[in-house]
């Protein structure tokens, strides 16, 4: 979806409107996250490389820089501090401190008064120190890798490289990175405005999560880690394009723009329906309650949640959550919302759960993920399923439950039997793989309801990785043969008299969601930032010219 040439019917005013008509440079990539927003850059790095040593003329400068270097950490870490709370804010001051430390200051600048460039000063300086603090073992031990850190940053400083970590700036900024993590995504501050990723593709889960945030987002960008930080630009979602060198009255009339675009179309409301009435349910995608939050932009007036992506919860963590743990975050949902879908844990790829300890794979999405891991840690799935329905006889709803990487009959007949053993009333099975949707009509002999996820769908039918940026044409949900698919699955749907549903990211698409109430599907779940345009272009269409637009794409 990531790959449109035009922006969507109803997205606002055209790329080279307004403000991005004068901008000074383009750059363009793929639009992953619907919406505007312009503000400084600054960028997100790994590591640096420490360069071969420089010959050095005057060591007075290099010491001076060296101190600057040292400042310009302790001066971040402080702001941060001020600007976070509780044991965060500690964590921030506690480093800053470190940085501030007069003896490694003093080291520095010794070795620089030796001769040594900067960098170098600083990288032999933090190396005593981290030698020094480990060997008083215990905590300060363990503090030493926190050191690492903040050599990485002065580093940086001082050879003129972009900060490692995710920037904290105190302003509002427009996030450029090589790559995010979904775990990097999911800890954004509110002061990201949009984020802009040189790798990645349109079905990634940082991709995803960004759209969950209602983040303008644009991956595959070639040439935007070369943008100086502070450099003004211009991010639309939609089309992928990045207008360099705004002024700042530009800046604010692009964000002022987007506000005006998501008022209107935050006026539409209610359910999901053709022009001719006919019914095709919007359904939220959310990863927990915090989606959900009050004045999230699309979260209002839908129809339930098609997917809650539970391992957004546990992302990173090293520690399995509590039986406990999961019950009152799946309550949170059920509280909020009733009618809610639950996935049951998809780990694997690029969503790593270390609390696993799966062993490392070759290739790691045709490996053991999602339902899959149940074949060596079945203790996983009976918690979770326990856990959901503990959490929905606390709140006294009915929530439906499905798995995901359904592959054959057979796993789908033991997983229902174990999620209705636990008393979850609705069962069902996602269709992610080819396999799965060439068997649907017998799926649904064990199952109440399917959700068709095209992310994975995509991948598996044109064996394109969907974290591939340059493959996206493979994965556009246009594509005939998962069309095909996706209509066998509405067809087996209908002479069971089951719902089918799409809940990868192209129902959230306005130009693709109509295809797919045209090939018969029951229900789209998207983020919910995506529910007002696809509202908008169902309601725009009748059936017959869903049906027909469904029919055209598939010749
Ligand atoms: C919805 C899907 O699951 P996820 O994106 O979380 O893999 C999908 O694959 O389409
Ligand atoms: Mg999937």
């Amino acid at each position: 979806m990531g790959e449109k040439a035009s922006p969507p019917p109803s997205g606002g005013s055209r790329p080279d409107s307004g403000p991005w008509a004068g901008a000074a440079g383009r750059l363009s990539g793929l639009g992953v996250s619907q919406g505007r927003a312009a503000g400084p850059v600054i960028r997100m790095a790994g590591p640096p490389e420490l360069p071969a040593p420089r010959p050095v003329t005057d060591p007075g400068a290099e010491a001076a820089t060296a101190a600057k270097a040292l400042e310009a950490v302790a001066a971040d870490l402080n702001r941060r501090a001020a600007a976070a709370r509780g044991e965060a804010a500690e964590i921030l001051e506690a480093l800053a401190m470190m940085a501030d430390d007069p003896m490694l200051l003093e080291e520095a600048e010794r070795l620089a008064a030796e001769g040594a460039d900067a960098a170098h000063a600083l990288d032999a300086a933090f190396a005593g120190h981290r030698e020094a603090l480990a060997a008083l073992g215990g905590y300060l031990a363990e503090r030493a890798a926190d050191l690492d850190d903040l050599k990485h940053r002065a580093l940086a400083f001082a050879l003129g490289l972009p900060m490692p970590g995710l920037p904290s700036p105190g302003h509002p900024y427009v996030l450029v990175a090589a790559d995010l993590s979904p775990a990097d995504t999911a800890g954004l501050g509110p002061d990201v405005l949009a984020l802009v990723t040189e790798r990645g593709g349109p079905t990634s889960h940082t991709a995803i999560l960004a759209r969950g945030r209602g983040l303008p987002a644009v991956v595959a960008c070639a040439g935007v880690l070369e943008l100086a930080d502070g450099t003004v630009i211009g991010v639309d979602g939609s089309t992928g394009e990045l207008a360099i060198g705004l002024t700042e009255a530009e800046a604010a009339e692009v964000g002022a723009a987007d506000r005006r675009r998501r008022d209107r179309l935050a006026a539409g409301a209610g359910p999901g329906r053709t022009a001719d009435g006919h019914p095709v349910k919007l359904l939220l995608n959310i990863g927990s309650a915090k989606d959900l939050a009050p004045g999230t932009e699309g979260a209002e007036g839908t129809e339930g949640v098609g997917l809650f992506r539970t391992e957004f919860l546990f992302l990173g963590r090293a520690q399995a959550p509590s039986f406990e743990e999961q019950v009152s975050a799946y309550a949170e949902v059920f509280g909020q919302v009733e009618n809610v879908i639950v996935r049951t844990l998809d780990a694997g790829t690029d969503k790593p759960l270390p609390f696993l300890g799966l062993p490392g794979e070759d290739n790691p999405a045709l490996g053991v993920r999602g339902l899959r891991v149940d074949r060596l840690l079945p203790e996983v799935l009976d918690t979770q399923l326990d856990a959901i329905a503990e959490a929905a006889r606390r709140t006294g709803t009915s929530p439906w439950v499905m798995a995901p990487m359904v592959t054959t009959i057979a796993e789908a007949t033991a997983f229902a039997r174990r999620a209705r053993a636990t008393g979850i009333a609705r069962v069902g099975a996602m269709v992610e793989v080819p396999a799965a949707a060439l068997r649907a009509g017998r799926l649904l002999r064990e199952v109440d309801f399917l959700s068709i996820g095209t992310n994975d769908l995509a991948q598996y039918t044109f064996a394109a990785d969907r974290q591939h940026s340059a493959l996206a044409d493979l994965l556009d949900p246009r594509q005939p043969a998962l069309l095909d698919l996706i209509a066998m699955c509405a067809a087996a749907g209908r002479e069971a008299g089951k719902p089918v549903g799409v809940c990868g990211e192209a129902a959230g698409d306005p130009l693709i969601a109509p295809l797919l109430a045209g090939l018969g599907v029951t229900s789209l779940s998207m983020a919910p930032v995506c529910v007002p345009l696809v509202r908008e272009a169902l309601a725009g269409l009748t059936l017959a010219e869903c049906e027909e637009r469904a029919r055209a794409a598939m010749e």
